[in-house]
């Protein structure tokens, strides 16, 4: 079969903007890892869901937050100007879930142990690797600002296993 024939017709005019919910469809079959980004400052403790997390340059090291600019947390974000990025562990999904929205910021955190690095923001106990960042710049695209963050510090606070998302569920990896 040709490749234009096991497309659906919703997708068969690249001229044709693609509504939501086929975008959603279709990005619930891009894999990721699971991060909790946190950060503390002058303008307070906060921390949320993501899986919109890549690496971007390693000269200087740099990886990329997408940030929805609706949620309750992007002042902070913004505020405190740094933040660290939590890769969850298997087994982490409980605080995936908590602080993927609707939860006060003092139950999502009193739900776990943390440290600090150089910048302040909070560092998971029990996470796979954590990265210590500044925000260097940001983009606004759509929804969301796109956070390009410089890696200042990495830590391994003890978690073992993977944790990805895919087809809008958790999925543990050895
Ligand atoms: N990048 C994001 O902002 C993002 C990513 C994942 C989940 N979420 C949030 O979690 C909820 C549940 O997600 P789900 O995966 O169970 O089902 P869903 O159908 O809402 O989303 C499917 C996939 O689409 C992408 N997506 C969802 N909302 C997006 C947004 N506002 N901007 C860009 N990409 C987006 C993500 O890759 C997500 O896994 C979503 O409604 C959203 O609020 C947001
Ligand atoms: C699995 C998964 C993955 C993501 C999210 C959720 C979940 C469950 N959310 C949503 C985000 O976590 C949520 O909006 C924040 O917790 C802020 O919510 P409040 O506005 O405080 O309720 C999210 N938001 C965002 O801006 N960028 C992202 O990459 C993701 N990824």
């Amino acid at each position: 079969m040709s490749v234009a024939h096991a497309l659906p017709l919703s997708a068969a005019s690249p001229a044709a903007p693609v509504e939501r919910d086929l975008f959603r469809g279709a990005m619930a079959r891009l894999g990721a890892a699971v991060n909790l980004v946190t950060t503390d400052g002058p303008a307070g403790l906060a921390g949320f869901t993501a899986t919109a997390v890549c690496s971007v340059s390693d000269t200087p090291p740099t990886l990329l937050v997408c940030l929805n600019r609706s949620a309750s947390v992007h002042p902070a974000f913004s505020a405190n100007g740094v933040l660290c990025v939590n890769v969850l562990a298997a087994g982490q999904q409980a605080l995936a879930n908590l602080f993927g929205g609707k939860t006060a910021m003092a139950e999502r955190f009193a739900a776990a142990r943390w440290t600090r690095l150089a910048t302040g923001a909070p560092v998971l106990d029990g996470a796979l690797v954590a990265c210590d960042c500044r925000i260097a710049e940001v983009q606004s695209v759509g929804s969301h600002d796109l956070l390009l963050c410089e890696v200042l510090g990495v830590a391994e606070p003890g978690g073992e296993g993977g944790l990805l998302y895919f087809d809008r569920r958790y999925h543990e990896l050895a």
